[in-house]
Order: structure tokens, then sequence, then C-alpha cells
């Protein structure tokens, strides 16, 4: 992987990478923040997976997750959203499919199964190859997300049991199988017939039996994608059903925005250090 750029902050090391992605078949960026105790030692690791429009740098810039992962001593991995670039088939006009719109999945449709490969690229392709580069602990991972990387972070969480210690999300899209801003980008990526659909839906996956030990999530009340594309309290009803602890906070005035994801950092990063630190 290629060093697209480095600045110390925090004690610790904000930089860029970009590297050849086998499972998107182009080159992807990455941002990871190594804290200071990488310097003696491997530290355990943060996904941090993004919304629609985002790249990489969206939480970097936005995010201030940078103070409270040094006071942890935990990595934050910020991956890109989507495969991206010449060659990859995208709508442009459209921010909710193609570039910026992967939804952490593997697409079955042609033209898509190509490059819209983003479920192998979180889950396998990326933790390899960070784990041979980086002072990591790979045996220490938690997961986390904003919107559809709320979505993201639940949905692997869910069905990967014993790789992500500990889940968390800021106003996740919890049942994208049937929000409307996610449905059609479902059916072009994953084809027509739904049952395939169900390894990428939060509440459908926990009807199926899927679960994580605990989850904690955090929703702003003046969300504009509340009711129609989020619906907090359909997860809370798959959690409350199938009895996975669920924290979940509405959040008083707070939008969509990275001025909410923001305010919440610190307190996402500490329920995850909690989990993946010992005491
Ligand atoms: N472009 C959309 C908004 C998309 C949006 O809010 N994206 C969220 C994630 S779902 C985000 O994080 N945007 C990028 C940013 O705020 O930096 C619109 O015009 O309504």
């Amino acid at each position: 992987m290629e060093l697209v750029s480095s600045s110390k902050a925090f004690g610790g090391q904000q930089r860029v990478y970009r590297h050849d992605s086998s499972a998107c078949a182009c080159p992807m960026n990455f941002a990871v923040f190594l804290p200071p105790q990488a310097e003696v030692g491997p530290v355990p690791v943060l996904w941090y997976l993004s919304g629609l429009t985002c790249t990489h740098q969206n939480a970097m810039d936005k995010g201030e997750y940078r103070a409270a992962a040094a006071a942890n001593g935990v990595a934050i991995i910020c991956p890109d959203t989507s495969p991206r670039g010449e060659g990859v088939p995208d709508e442009p006009e459209n921010w909710q499919f193609g570039s910026g719109a992967g939804f952490y999945l593997d697409a079955t449709q042609a033209p898509y199964a190509t490059n819209y490969r983003m479920e192998s690229y979180i889950r396998d392709e990326l933790p390899a190859l960070v784990a041979r580069e980086l002072p990591l602990d790979m045996s220490r991972q938690g997961i986390f997300g904003h919107s559809m990387g709320g979505h993201g972070a639940i949905t692997l969480a869910l069905k990967n049991p014993g790789r992500y210690a500990s889940v968390s999300a800021f106003a996740p899209i919890t049942q994208p199988s049937t929000a409307g801003w996610s449905r059609p980008a479902f059916e072009k990526y994953l084809g027509p017939d739904e049952a395939a659909w169900r390894a990428y839906d939060a509440t459908l996956l926990i009807a199926d039996g899927h679960r994580v030990p605990d989850l904690l999530v955090d929703q702003g009340t003046a969300d504009g994608f509340l009711q129609e594309g989020l619906r907090p309290q359909l997860l809370e009803l798959a959690c409350t059903t199938a009895g996975i602890p669920l924290t979940l906070t509405m959040r008083e005035g707070y939008d969509h925005s990275y001025n909410f994801v923001s305010t919440f950092m610190a307190q996402h990063i500490a329920w995850h250090a909690e989990r993946l630190i010992p005491a």
C-alpha cells in the first residue's frame, strides 16, 4: 500500500493510504488514525463506516475522533464507501447508488458484481492488508458507522460473531430492504429476489437468528431522514423481540450531519474501548 499523507495529531498519526483492491477491482483509499500507543505495541482497531455520498475523508475531516482515540489507545480506520473511478459502473446523478453508495454488500448482478464487493473488502481484504502493514491487534476489533455505515457496521457484526467485540451506530439505516433510498440500490446490486436482501438488513438478520452481545445507537430527533430512511423503532422492536440489549438514545434537536456524529463520537469510542481493552 502507498502512503498518500501522514500528519501528527494528538501524539499519533493521521494517515491516508491507497492500494489496489482485488475485491473491488480498483484502487481504494482509506484513512487510519494511529494513536500514540501504537509506537510501543499493537493497538485495538475500530472500523468506522461512513454514509451515502462519503469517502474515506468525511469522518477524518469532520468526525472529531482523534482526541478520544488517542486517549483510549485505539486505531480508527475509515474506508471508502464504494469502489470508484475509471471503469467502475456508476450513476453519477444518483447519490443513492453507485459511487459513494456501496451499501457494504457484495453485488451479484451485472455490471456491478465485478467492483461492488464492499462486504468482502471490509470483512476480508482490508483487515488482512492492515494486519500485515500496521501495528494493529486484530484480536481486538470493533465496528461503528453512520447512516448507511451504521447499517454496514450492524450487519457485519451480526454476521461475523466473534470478529467484532463491540458495535455501535449513529443514525443507522435499520431496515434497508424496505427504505425508499436503499430498495432500488438493493434491487440493482442483488437482483429482484428479495430473499437475497435479507443478508444485508439488520432487522431481518436479527429475525433470522443472528445476534450481537449488545448494541449502542444514537439518533437525532431533527434528522430529516428519521422516519422515511432510518426508523430506529424497527431496530428497537427487533432487538426487544430477540433479547439483544440495545442502548438507543434519541438526541433532541440533532440532525443527520457530522455536527451530530461528532457530538457523540467520544461516547461511542469510550463504549468500544470498554469492550476492547480489558480493565
Ligand atoms: N446529499 C444528500 C445528503 C446525503 C447525506 O446526508 N449523507 C450523509 C450520510 S447518509 C453524510 O454523511 N454526508 C456527508 C457529510 O455530511 O460530510 C442530500 O442532498 O440530501
